[in-house]
Formats: C-alpha cells, sequence, structure tokens
C-alpha cells in the first residue's frame, strides 16, 4: 500500500518545535499508523538561516531538507504541504495569517490566538482559501482522551454532571522567570490563561462540551489573581454548560504559578474528575501528557489503566521545564497523534480536526475573552489587533 506523506514546514525553533519535529521522526508504524509517513522538508527560524539549518540537524530531518532565515521564505516553499507554527501566543495571528496567504494549510500551537477576533478572521480566511487549520491541541487526539470522551458519553458514569480540571505548577514568578520570559511578558501574550488554563479548559470542553450532540457555548465566572506585569498568575473559572434535557453542567478549571496540581510532579494527583451520578473517571496529573486514569463507579468498579506514549522515543523534559519529567525515555512525546490527524484529514480532504472543530476553539477563545473582561485584562493593542500585516 502506498502511504500518504505529509510535507512539513516548521515555523520557529524554538522549544515546542524541537519536541514536535522529534515525534515526527517516530515511524508511525510505531502506533499502528500504517498509511501515513511524516517528512520535514524545511524550517525557518527568525533568528538566523543557521539557526534553522541546527534544527533541523536536532530533529533528524532528511539532508535535502531547506533551512531559511525568515517565515516568509519558508511559506514561499512550494515544497510545504503544512506549516506548523510553534511562535509564542501573541505572534500566532500574524504567522498563521502569512502562511494562510500563501495558500498553505497550518497547525498552529495553543492558544490559537490572543482572542476570539483573531481566531475568528483566521478561521475565515481558511475557509475562503479552502485549507485545513487546527489548534494544536495534542492532548485531544491521545487514546487516552479518546476514552475519557467514550467514558463520559456512554453512561458509564451516568449523567456527567460536572469535571474538575487543573493544571498548575508551583513557580512563583518573582523567583522562576525573567520579566522578559513568555510564561509572564505581556508583549508575548504571558499568563498562566493562555499557556496553561488551556488544558484546564480542554478537558472541562471535552467531557461536557465536545461529547453533546447539540452543543451550546457555557457561562462563565472568574476569579484571577494578577502578577506585577499586568498577566495572570493564577484563575479559577466556573463554567455552566446548559444541556436541553440533563439540565446545566457545571465545568471547574483552575490554572496557575504559584501552587502545585501536583506538588512532587510523579503523577500522583488528579488532574482531572469527570463525575457522574453512576462515578468518576480520574486522569491524573499532568493535563497536557496524563498516561494514568482511575474509574471509580457506585457499584464498586474500580479500572486503573495506564497509557503510556508509543516510541521510541529520546525523552526530554520541556525547555521551558518546570519540575518533573513528563516525557520517559524510551517514549514518544505523543505530539505525533495530533500530526497523524493533519496527515488523515488532508488525506481525506477534511479542513478541520476531527476532536476540535474549529468552531470549539472559538467558544473556548471566547471563554478566555470573558475572563479576561471580567478581570481587567488587557494585552497591548498592537497584539491584540486583527490587522495584518503588523510588525512585532
Ligand atoms: N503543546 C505543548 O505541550 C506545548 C506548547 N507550547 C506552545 O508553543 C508555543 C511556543 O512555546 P515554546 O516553544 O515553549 O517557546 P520558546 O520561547 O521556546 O520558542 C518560541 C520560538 O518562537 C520564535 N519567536 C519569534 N518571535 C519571537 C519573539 N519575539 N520572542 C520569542 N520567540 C520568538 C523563536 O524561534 P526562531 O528564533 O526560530 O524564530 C523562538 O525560539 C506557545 O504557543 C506555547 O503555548 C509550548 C510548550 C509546550
Ligand atoms: O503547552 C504547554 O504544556 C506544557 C507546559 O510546560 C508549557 O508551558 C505549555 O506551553
Amino acid at each position: 500500500m502506498s502511504k500518504f506523506q505529509l510535507k512539513w514546514g516548521i515555523l520557529a525553533t524554538g522549544g515546542i518545535a524541537e519536541s514536535f519535529g522529534r515525534d515526527l521522526s517516530v515511524n508511525p508504524e510505531t502506533r499502528e499508523r500504517n498509511d501515513i509517513e511524516h517528512v520535514v522538508v524545511a524550517a525557518a527560524s527568525s533568528t538566523s538561516a543557521d539557526r534553522a539549518q541546527a534544527y533541523l540537524k536536532e530533529v533528524s530531518a532528511p539532508d535535502s531538507a531547506k533551512a531559511y532565515g525568515s517565515y516568509k521564505e519558508l511559506v514561499s516553499d512550494l515544497n510545504v504541504d503544512i506549516i506548523y507554527v510553534a511562535t509564542p501566543h501573541s505572534h500566532h495571528y500574524q504567522n498563521v495569517m502569512l502562511a494562510l496567504e500563501a495558500g498553505k494549510n497550518v497547525l498552529c500551537e495553543k492558544a490559537l490566538t490572543v482572542n476570539a477576533a483573531q481566531t475568528e478572521a483566521l478561521i475565515k480566511k481558511a475557509r475562503e482559501e479552502d485549507l485545513f487549520f487546527m489548534e494544536a491541541v495534542w492532548t485531544r487526539y491521545f487514546p487516552i482522551s479518546i476514552y475519557a470522551r467514550e467514558t463520559a458519553s456512554s453512561g458509564t458514569l451516568g449523567t456527567v454532571e460536572r469535571t474538575f480540571a487543573d493544571l498548575a505548577f508551583s513557580m512563583p514568578p518573582e523567583t522562576s522567570f525573567d520579566p522578559k520570559n513568555r510564561m509572564v511578558n505581556p508583549d508575548l501574550a504571558g499568563g498562566a490563561l493562555l499557556d496553561l488554563g488551556i488544558y484546564a479548559l480542554t478537558w472541562v470542553f471535552q467531557s461536557l462540551y465536545t461529547v453533546q450532540k447539540n452543543p451550546k457555548p457555557p457561562t462563565v465566572v472568574s476569579a484571577v489573581r494578577k502578577w506585577e506585569s499586568g498577566v495572570d498568575q493564577q484563575t479559577s473559572m466556573l463554567l455552566t454548560f446548559p444541556r436541553d434535557k440533563e439540565g446545566d453542567a457545571h465545568g471547574i478549571a483552575t490554572t496557575g504559578m504559584r501552587c502545585a496540581t501536583d506538588p512532587d510532579s510523579n503523577g500522583h494527583a488528579p488532574a482531572v474528575r469527570i463525575q457522574g451520578d453512576k462515578g468518576e473517571l480520574m486522569v491524573f496529573h499532568p493535563a497536557f501528557r496524563p498516561t494514568r486514569t482511575k474509574l471509580v463507579l457506585k457499584d464498586g468498579t474500580v479500572e486503573e489503566k495506564n497509557w503510556p506514549q508509543p516510541g521510541p522515543g529520546k525523552g526530554s523534559g520541556f525547555r521551558n521545564g518546570f519540575g518533573g519529567n513528563f516525557h520517559p525515555e524510551g517514549e514518544g512525546m505523543g505530539m505525533f497523534w495530533e500530526a497523524d490527524e493533519c496527515a488523515h484529514a488532508l488525506k481525506e480532504g477534511r479542513k478541520e480536526g476531527k476532536f476540535e472543530s474549529l468552531n470549539e476553539s472559538l467558544v473556548i477563545m471566547k471563554v478566555m475573552d470573558e475572563v479576561r473582561r471580567q478581570n481587567g485584562m488587557k494585552l497591548p493593542d498592537k497584539i491584540e489587533t486583527t490587522d495584518y500585516p503588523v510588525d512585532l
């Protein structure tokens, strides 16, 4: 059988671009995906072409892969099928628009943009150009998430009434980050909400919204503790999801940089609790790359499962990593699942991801907008704008 080959162009060469590029080199057959293959054909660094070349080496790209010193050159490369955008949140809107204008399909890191107006503009552009566009919420494509969604929708838990989800680390900004770091820097759209809170929202949404036949957007009330730079250092959200028959469901999504979901980062603490009238499913920390679940039912059933990522992989932390080894030796990171989804979508002619529609990305972005509105959190105009092009 001839395989569908997806030719990737990598836009930016930072921490996550490196993890993603390495995962692309893991043979899809190791995860029983026998119909597709991935190849990195080009990368660009805004720093220099030399940096892009070093990146290509780090991710074991073929010698023929092209190294560019500008993102513009990358999106103009006719050999590239899809661009992976791996810049800070502040830059996603401009970078994705650049790629879509050049006629490229796009997988863009989370958070998709800094606000809903930008997400809406990108969706419109992708649809006008008939291009594939997806938010890289990698966790959604893991087998553990497929299992969790099935558990939530199958009636195993009875009617799901509420979900608690948290992603927080004990990394006080005053001692953990230089003010220029993207985690706390407003010019790079820093803060817990856009970087980490989106995973808590992901679990709340995939258990209470994605699984609904006719989902309706939730309302939200929230509390934020800001850091001195104006970005959030701790955020708590209470979402109400309206449902026709079962009545409202509640989602409690929390995030922060002051205390941790799991103090020793060893996966002891549940990061997610999906609760119904017959029982609950716990998903253990970290919410972005969980590898363990525990189902506890009222009838006495207790079912624990492990979900190691298929390998082989080199095992590394995140470059901006704060505690814990979430990527053990011998396992892939797990970013290949979302890459596989891009390959399958393009092979099948789909324009969106299967497990998070563009509309759902937009609804989540609107929730984050509302949280920022309720708490007076504004980012600099030049990164909130929908004007294009803007030099950042
Ligand atoms: N899915 C996941 O698990 C993770 C996702 N992320 C997401 O990936 C994105 C990037 O994060 P991460 O890789 O950790 O960030 P890094 O700071 O490590 O890398 C960002 C890269 O973006 C490029 N860049 C372009 N303009 C700027 C600028 N003004 N300031 C800083 N960098 C710039 C640089 O690459 P160059 O010089 O080559 O142009 C830089 O190396 C974010 O959206 C983040 O939320 C991050 C970590 C984990
Ligand atoms: O997406 C992410 O997941 C892991 C975190 O370490 C990182 O800050 C965040 O961007």
